[in-house]
């Protein structure tokens, strides 16, 4: 899978360097493409942002270096053949956009180019959404229900939920699947050594080597932790 970038906090992403995604990228698996939008402007400045039409507080990011950097990713409008295989999808994070969820990472693991733009100040003018919609795929994802200042911390959650979920990042591709929120229910507890620490004891049926009862033990545990923080996530009774 390729990865873009667009911000103007590039140094942000540097830890994209380390652990599991740096491993990643050096072997290949993830290639990285961190771009600054001021590098697309072409004043003194670098000036990326101006006041916003019909008034109002703080400053809205302009159009055309976001058009210059994109263009630098996906190519000249117009330059692309018609029959050509569709580009990659343009991901604005937005509190205004579908939530990320567990499912969305994984249909995008198995996407070949992802491209996340960052937004600043009050965001991006809506004219960039636009057009680049009418050239391919386009998705406003929202990590959640608050407000962030902009949009690099939620594209470097995104990234992570879904670079793991490309086969050969995680070693044990195992550890995968009895996750939070795979298969739609919540982790069940986990213990290790010692068997007693601070008067606290590890449930004895996770001693007692009867695979049958430590798995029932560990669905019924996911069932009561969804019903108990997550009902919502419980699929509806029939
Ligand atoms: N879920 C969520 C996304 C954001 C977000 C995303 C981009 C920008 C740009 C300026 N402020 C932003 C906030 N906040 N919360």
């Amino acid at each position: 899978m390729r990865i873009d970038i667009v911000t103007i906090f590039p140094e942000f992403f540097d830890v994209l360097d380390l652990s599991l995604l740096g491993k990643a990228r050096q072997s290949g698996l993830i290639e990285l493409g961190v771009h600054n939008l001021r590098d697309h402007t072409h004043d003194r400045h670098r000036t990326v942002d101006d006041t916003p039409y019909g008034g109002g507080a703080g400053m809205v990011m302009k159009p055309e270096p976001w058009g210059a950097a994109l263009d630098a990713i996906f190519g000249e409008p117009d330059s692309v053949e018609a029959d050509a295989a569709p580009g990659p999808i343009l991901i604005f994070p937005s509190p205004a956009g579908e939530q990320f969820t567990q499912a969305m990472a994984r249909e995008l693991s198995k996407q070949p180019h992802l491209v996340f733009a960052c937004g600043r100040y009050e965001g991006i003018d809506q004219r960039v959404v636009d057009h680049f919609q009418a050239r391919g795929e386009v998705r406003l994802v929202s990590l959640g229900d608050y407000v962030l200042n902009g949009g690099e911390v939620a594209v470097m959650a995104m990234i992570e939920a879904v670079g793991r979920l490309i086969p050969g990042v995680v070693g044990n591709p195992e550890s995968l699947v009895e996750e939070s929120h795979e298969g739609g229910l919540l982790e069940y507890p986990s213990y290790t050594k010692p068997a007693s620490w601070r008067g606290l004891d590890v449930p004895p049926v996770l001693l007692s080597g009867n695979h049958g009862a430590i798995s029932t033990w560990r669905h019924d545990q996911q069932l009561e932790r969804t019903r108990r923080v997550r009902p919502d996530l419980l699929p509806p009774a029939v």
